[in-house]
């Protein structure tokens, strides 16, 4: 209840900063964690620092602009991106999945399966310029793209590294893992928790390219008029094609999947290994 209310909020504000600004002639609209840019190639830009962790309200925004988008006909692609330097996206935030109650972790959970299936199954070309670290739920979002550029930055690494943390990552995260790096790889990738060089990624397969840093965001847009040079029926239908089948299997069990993630979120090992996990993210500092 609470979030529907939020998101009808947000939708309302949204759409108000979208007139504002389209009245200032930049074509843009904005909430607080996420900015998107529709002058020439839509522009998707996540800011929730220190590391855009997608919080409940950074899901919540996130959605909300991508339906905004998606009801717009006049926009056929996005680039997602970050406004947070070196940082992609730091994935699902541990803190809603710690140390809270079982309603709140369900809540979270369809959330982030939410955004999952709009984001894996829009009929909009999305292509990630992924400028910073981009582990699991990073991962996730650039994998939901049709083409992944990556900066070539030794420092940012990419993968779904849930076993590292103690937590195993969903099947519908393993299903898109293994069709993009295929199953061989994915099963490495997934059991070890390895976090990919830009030159690793690129080699397995979990980027496309990988480029000077300064030039992600160029190469994006170019990589973007490549795509939208194809006829957007066919290349919808053929989108629908290799991707339905992958999300039909998380629609056909999406109660049972928030069961057992907030079963399994809620096991006294389980989060005695996001505590640890949590301590030695802030030891890192000291
Ligand atoms: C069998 C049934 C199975 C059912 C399924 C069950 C479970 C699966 C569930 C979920 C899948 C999980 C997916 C995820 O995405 S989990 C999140 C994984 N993310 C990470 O591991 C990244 C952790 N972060 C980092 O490695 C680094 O922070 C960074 C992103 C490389 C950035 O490094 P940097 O040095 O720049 O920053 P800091 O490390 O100092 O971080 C700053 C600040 O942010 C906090 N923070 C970092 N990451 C997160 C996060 N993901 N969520 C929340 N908070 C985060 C960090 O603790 C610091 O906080 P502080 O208060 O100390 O300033």
């Amino acid at each position: 209840m609470a979030l529907a209310a939020a998101r009808r909020l947000l939708l309302h504000a949204g759409s108000r900063l979208g007139r504002r600004e389209a009245v200032d002639g930049a074509r843009r609209f904005a909430n607080k964690r996420v900015l998107v840019e529709t002058e020439g190639p839509a522009v998707m830009k996540l800011r929730n620092p220190p590391v855009n962790s997608l919080s409940l309200e950074c899901l919540t925004e996130f959605t909300i602009s991508l339906e905004k988008l998606e009801n717009d006909k006049s926009i056929r692609g996005v680039i997602l991106t970050s406004e947070c330097p070196g940082i992609f996206s730091a994935g699902l935030d541990l803190l809603e999945m710690y140390g809270r109650n079982p309603a709140h972790y369900a809540e979270y959970w369809k959330n982030v399966q939410e955004l999952w299936l709009r984001l894996y199954t829009s009929n909009m070309i999305l292509v990630s310029a992924i400028n910073g670290a981009s582990p699991a739920g990073g991962c996730l979002l650039a994998l939901c793209c049709d083409y992944r550029v990556m900066a070539d930055n030794p420092k940012y690494t990419i993968g779904l590294n849930e076993s590292l943390l103690g937590i195993v990552a969903p099947f519908w995260f393993k299903d898109m893992y293994v069709n993009t790096i295929g199953h061989r790889e994915a099963e490495r990738a997934l059991q070890l928790g390895t976090l990919f060089s830009p030159a690793e990624a690129l080699k397995v397969g979990v980027v496309d390219e990988v480029v000077p840093e300064d030039q992600v965001h160029s190469k994006a847009r170019s990589v973007m008029t490549k795509w939208l040079a194809i006829p957007d029926h066919s290349r919808q239908l053929t989108k629908n094609m290799m991707r339905k089948a992958t999300a039909d299997n998380l629609i056909k069990q999406r109660e049972a999947d928030i069961q057992n993630f907030t079963s399994f979120i809620s096991k006294d090992s389980i989060q005695k290994s996001l505590h640890m996990y949590l301590e030695k993210l802030k030891q890192k500092k000291g």
